[in-house]
């Protein structure tokens, strides 16, 4: 019978969540930036790769929305195609329990700062994953931030699910321009079982390289809980003055 969520989590060790979770914090504070590798084992890794295939094979994926740099042209900003699950969707036992394990690791990273803060953020709630598939020849995203106005999102998480992957033939480099560093670059070729932690501010617009073989990328982001209300009352207060002004 197939392990459930919960059994799987639980046979994966405490020593090594600790460990990873000293990563992240100790990273994210110093760099705002963090990548782990081996970060679900081989056997669920490929499990999550044949997941995410089959679930593209069946066509639940839908286009990116397309952001038009001006009226006549609608600039293709972005080539993904891309589906939300939470994990209870068939076939997705495998991302439930790679979900369950980046959750485990925010909160536990969390718990380890004592003050219950990371990075000065108080962590308050997530989105759904976002599973992303770049159908390969050249497409790609083009240097963005992903929360640049304070929506909320602190901390992006992204996990790779590609096998075999080899940038220098196929591209599809994530490259994070990370503020403050100068003109440094970083790198990060989306390898099968690579995670990668990185603040969802201005402190890291990034970038998608053109990829030129398919490339699936599972996002989670994690929000602040103070900016996420913040930016809750905003909302209501411009849908309240949109009601008055329709009056
Ligand atoms: O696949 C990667 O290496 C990262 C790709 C990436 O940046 N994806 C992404 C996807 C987004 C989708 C909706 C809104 C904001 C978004 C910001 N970033
Ligand atoms: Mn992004």
């Amino acid at each position: 019978r197939e392990l459930s969520c919960k059994e799987q989590l639980q046979s994966i060790s405490m020593e090594w969540m600790s460990q990873i979770c000293q990563y992240v914090v100790r990273d994210l504070e110093k760099y705002g930036i963090c990548v782990v590798d081996n970060f679900m084992g081989k056997e669920r890794a490929e499990a999550i790769h044949r997941s995410v295939v089959s679930m593209y094979d069946s066509g639940v994926f839908v286009e990116g929305e397309t952001v038009s740099s001006s009226l006549e042209t609608t600039k293709k900003v972005r080539s993904d195609k891309i589906t939300w699950v939470d994990g209870s969707e068939s076939n997705c036992t495998n991302i439930a329990v790679l979900i369950s394990t980046i959750d485990t690791i925010i909160m536990n990273a969390i718990r380890m700062k004592g003050n219950g803060q990371l990075g000065q953020r108080t962590i308050g709630g997530r989105t759904k994953a976002m599973i992303a598939c770049y159908p390969g020849s050249g497409s790609h995203y083009v240097k963005h931030v992903d929360n640049p106005n304070r929506d909320g999102r602190c901390i992006t998480t992204t996990y790779y699910a590609n096998k075999d992957w080899d940038a220098k033939t196929v591209g599809g480099l994530l490259r994070i321009f990370p503020q403050g560093w100068a003109n440094q670059v970083v790198d990060i070729e989306p390898i099968l079982d690579r995670m990668v932690f990185f603040w969802s501010d201005r402190r890291n617009p990034h970038e998608v390289q053109p990829a030129f073989r398919t490339r699936y990328a599972i996002t989670v982001w994690y929000f602040d809980a103070k900016e996420r209300e913040e930016a809750r009352i905003r909302h209501r207060e411009c849908a309240l003055k949109k009601n008055k002004a329709n009056e």
